[in-house]
C-alpha cells in the first residue's frame, strides 16, 4: 500500500511505504497531488488503486542525486536565467521534464509527465497555466552550472505570466514545433524575449514525427525572426534526443546575470503565491547583495517592512535555505498576509540599505469581464471565501462586488481572456467544491461623458464600464470608444480567402500579410476585442481545419458606434441581461436573445411579452403564449352574459399578474440565456 504524504516540516509531497514516513504528518491536501481516486483517511491520504500522479512525489524520490553546492563562493558567472517559451503543445513542459531528469532534480522513471505542471486543471487539460522555476545544476567541462529555469505557458490569456518570468532571465528557449512550424504565440513570445534584449536560443523540437520538417522550420526561423539557421538546435524532448545540447548552448550562448554579492541585496519579486499556512511565497530574482533568514526587508512599493521567515531555492519543490545570493532565483516567505502586499515587479531590499528600485511592469489588464453568483444564495458565504482564496493564487483576476436583482449578491470579475476564465471557474469547482453562475462575457468599453450630473457620479470624465447596465445613454456621452488587439494569424495559404472574409465579418482592419514561408501566410488584423473574444478562435480553428493559429496583442481603444441593448419581459428590464453591441449587431443580437429567452421560459397562465429594447424603441419581440385556462368547461349551454363574465374575470386576472410582472422565470432560463454559446 502506498500513501501520499506532505511532512510537516517541508512543502514535499512523496509517495512512500507506511513505516518509512510514520514521523509525518499531513499539512494539508497541497494542489494537485491528489489522483483519482485518493482520499482522506485520518491524518493520512492515502492513494486507493492507481499510486498518486504527485509530480512533486517522484521529485522527493530523487532528492539522494541532488548535489549540495555551496552557494556562498558560487561565481555567478556560473549561473544562467532562463526561460522556455513557445507557441500552445509545442513541448515547453516536456523539454522542462527532460532537462529536469538529465540534471538529477527529478528520477529519471519514463513516466514523467508535464512535472511543472502541478495544478489539476494543468493536468486536466493538458496546458500550463502558471510559470513554474527550477534551479538546476549541471556539469560542464568540469565545472557545476546553477541553471534557473522557467517553464512558462504558452496561450496568449497568459502572456502576461511570459513578460514577468522574462523579467528574471538573461536568455530563453524559444521552442518551435518541426511539425507545425512557426505559429501566432511563437511569433508574440519571440517579440517579448526579443524587446527585453534577451538570447534567443531556437529549438526545433519533435523532430521524431514522421511529418517533421525542421530544414522548412530553420528556413522559417531565418526569415520571421533574422536568426541564422546554425544557431537552432533539432531536438526530440518526448525521446531526449540532442537535450545535452541544449543545456551546453544555453552555457554558451546565454550570459550570465550581471548581479553583484558585494553589492547592497536587491531582488525583483516576479511572481507569487498564497500558502494557507504560511501566507505569501514570493519569487525572486537576486539582482544584487545576499538576503538571510531573519533579515529585514522593506518592498519599495509598498514601502511595508517585513521579516524574512524562510528563504531557499526551487528544484523544483522548495528547498529551504540559509541564504541567496546575487544571481540566484529562489522564494521568501516574509509574513506577507496578502498577495497585495507582494505586487508583482516590486523591488525588494534591506531595510537599512535601500536601493533604487527596478523598472518592474505594469500590471495585468483585464481583457474580458464578467458577473459571477452562487446558483444559490445561501452557498454565498462559501462561495466568497472560495473566491477570495482563489484569486489570492491569481494577482491577474480582478474582484468587485456586484448585486443582480435575479442573481442575488455576486461579484464582477475580470480575466486576461476567455481560458482565463474558464480555468479560474474550474479551479472554483474543483479545488472549492461550488458552483456558479457566470453571466455573458463583456469586454471594458470607455465612454467620454457630456452630463456635468454623470461626472460628478464617475468622478471622471472618461469612464471604463465593466458592467453593460450601467452603460450610459448616448445623450449623456460625447463618444463611445471600444478596445481593440491586433490579431496575427498563421495559416496555410489554401485558407486565405475564407480566413478573409472571417475577418471582415469581424470588422476587422488588415494591416499586413506576408508569406513566411512556400505555403503559409503570416496576416495581422486590427481587431475590436469584443469580436475576437467569444468564439473567433473556435470558428478560424474549424474553417482552417485546424491548421491556423491565432494570437493577439493590445491595441489600445478606438472610436466606435455602441448602443445598448435591454431585454424586458413584460415591459419590466432584465438588468442582467444588459448588453452591449455595436450598431451594426443590434438587430441581430437583440433577435437572437429574445428567441433563446422564449426557448427557456416556460409558459404561464398568461402571456408574456419578450423585448429587446434600445432606449424606448423595441427592435425585437417574441412572445410566450398563456396556457388558455378553460373557464367556460363547467358552462354547459346556459346564459351568454354568465360566460361573458367568466372571460373577462380571467383576463382581469391575466392583467393584473402581467401588471405586476409576475413572471415566473426558473434560474437555468437565466443561465442559459446568459451563457456563452
Ligand atoms: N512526438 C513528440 N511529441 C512531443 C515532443 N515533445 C512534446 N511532445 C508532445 O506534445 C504535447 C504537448 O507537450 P507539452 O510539453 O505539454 O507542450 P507545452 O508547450 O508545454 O504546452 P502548453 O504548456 O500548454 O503551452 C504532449 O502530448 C507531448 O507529449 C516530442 O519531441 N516528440
Amino acid at each position: 500500500m502506498q500513501f501520499l504524504l506532505r511532512p510537516r516540516s517541508t512543502a514535499l509531497s512523496f509517495v512512500g511505504r507506511f513505516s518509512d514516513v510514520k514521523k509525518c504528518r499531513i499539512k494539508r491536501r497541497s494542489q494537485g497531488c491528489t489522483a483519482p481516486g485518493t482520499r482522506i483517511r485520518h491524518r493520512w491520504i492515502k492513494t486507493v488503486g492507481e499510486p498518486a500522479i504527485c509530480p512533486t512525489a517522484r521529485q522527493f524520490c530523487s532528492s539522494a542525486e541532488k548535489q549540495d553546492v555551496d552557494m556562498s563562493k558560487f561565481p555567478v558567472d556560473r549561473i544562467r536565467n532562463f526561460s522556455i517559451i513557445a507557441h500552445i503543445d509545442h513541448g515547453k513542459s516536456t523539454l522542462a521534464d527532460r532537462l529536469l531528469e538529465m540534471t538529477g532534480a527529478i528520477a529519471k522513471t519514463g513516466r514523467n509527465k508535464q512535472v511543472l505542471d502541478k495544478l489539476q486543471v494543468e493536468r486536466e487539460r493538458g496546458i500550463t497555466v502558471k510559470a513554474q522555476t527550477a534551479s538546476l545544476f549541471y556539469q560542464h567541462r568540469g565545472q557545476t552550472y546553477l541553471l534557473n529555469l522557467i517553464d512558462t505557458p504558452g496561450h496568449v490569456d497568459f502572456s502576461y505570466e511570459v513578460s514577468r518570468s522574462l523579467s528574471a532571465c538573461q536568455g530563453v528557449l524559444l521552442i518551435v514545433d518541426a511539425n507545425q512550424g512557426i505559429q501566432a504565440q511563437t511569433v508574440a513570445n519571440f517579440y517579448l524575449a526579443f524587446e527585453a534584449q534577451l538570447t534567443i536560443i531556437p529549438v526545433i523540437n519533435k523532430i521524431d514525427l514522421k511529418n517533421a520538417d525542421p530544414d522548412r522550420v530553420e528556413k522559417q526561423i531565418e526569415k520571421i525572426f533574422d536568426i541564422p539557421k546554425e544557431e537552432c538546435v533539432r531536438i526530440s524532448a518526448k525521446f531526449g534526443t540532442n537535450v545535452d545540447q541544449v543545456l551546453q548552448e544555453v552555457v554558451k550562448r546565454i550570459p550570465p546575470p550581471t548581479a553583484k554579492v558585494e553589492e547592497p541585496f536587491k531582488a525583483l519579486l516576479f511572481d507569487s503565491t498564497f500558502d494557507h499556512y504560511r501566507g505569501v511565497v514570493a519569487n525572486i530574482a537576486l539582482f544584487g547583495g545576499h538576503v538571510t533568514k531573519g533579515d529585514r526587508i522593506v518592498s519599495a512599493h509598498l514601502g511595508k517592512m517585513y521579516e524574512v521567515n524562510e528563504l531557499g531555492v526551487l528544484r523544483p519543490d522548495e528547498q529551504p535555505t540559509e541564504r541567496l545570493y546575487a544571481g540566484q532565483v529562489g522564494y521568501v516567505i516574509a509574513g506577507m498576509k496578502d498577495v497585495k502586499d507582494a505586487q508583482i515587479g516590486d523591488t525588494l531590499y534591506l531595510h537599512k540599505h535601500p536601493v533604487e528600485p527596478l523598472p518592474g511592469f505594469s500590471p495585468a489588464k483585464s481583457m474580458v469581464f464578467a458577473g459571477m453568483y452562487p446558483t444559490d444564495q445561501s452557498e454565498y458565504t462559501a462561495l466568497r471565501r472560495a473566491v477570495e482564496k482563489l484569486a489570492l493564487n491569481d494577482s491577474s483576476v480582478t474582484v468587485q462586488r456586484d448585486n443582480s436583482l435575479a442573481l442575488g449578491a455576486g461579484w464582477r470579475l475580470g480575466f486576461l481572456g476567455l481560458l482565463h476564465m474558464e480555468v479560474f471557474i474550474q479551479r472554483l469547482e474543483q479545488e472549492y467544491n461550488a458552483t456558479v453562475i457566470i453571466t455573458a462575457p463583456t469586454v471594458p468599453y470607455k465612454a467620454v461623458l457630456a452630463s456635468p450630473k454623470l461626472i460628478k457620479e464617475f468622478r471622471e470624465e472618461v469612464v471604463t464600464i465593466i458592467n453593460p447596465a450601467q452603460f450610459p445613454e448616448k445623450s449623456q456621452v460625447v463618444e463611445y470608444q471600444e478596445p481593440m488587439v491586433m490579431g496575427t494569424i498563421i495559416a496555410p495559404d489554401e485558407f486565405t480567402g475564407k480566413i478573409m472574409s472571417l475577418c471582415l465579418s469581424r470588422r476587422a482592419i488588415q494591416k499586413n500579410m506576408v508569406y513566411i514561408d512556400d505555403h503559409r501566410v503570416m496576416m495581422k488584423y486590427l481587431f475590436p476585442l469584443n469580436e475576437v473574444v467569444v468564439d473567433f478562435y473556435d470558428q478560424l480553428k474549424s474553417m482552417s481545419s485546424g491548421y491556423a493559429s491565432f494570437d493577439y496583442e493590445d491595441a489600445g481603444y478606438q472610436l466606435a458606434e455602441l448602443i445598448k441593448i435591454e431585454f424586458l419581459l413584460n415591459g419590466k428590464p432584465v438588468e442582467e441581461l444588459t448588453t452591449v453591441v455595436h450598431k451594426d449587431r443590434a438587430y441581430s443580437t437583440g433577435k437572437a436573445m429574445c428567441e433563446r429567452l422564449k426557448e427557456s421560459i416556460p409558459r404561464q397562465m398568461f402571456e408574456i411579452a419578450v423585448q429587446a429594447a434600445i432606449g424606448s424603441k423595441v427592435i425585437a419581440r417574441e412572445t410566450i403564449k398563456a396556457y388558455r385556462k378553460n373557464v367556460l368547461a363547467k358552462c354547459y349551454g346556459g346564459d351568454i352574459t354568465r360566460k361573458m363574465k367568466l372571460l373577462k374575470k380571467q383576463a382581469e386576472g391575466k392583467k393584473r399578474m402581467r401588471l405586476i410582472g409576475n413572471v415566473e422565470v426558473p434560474k437555468d432560463a437565466f443561465m442559459n440565456v446568459l451563457k456563452r454559446k
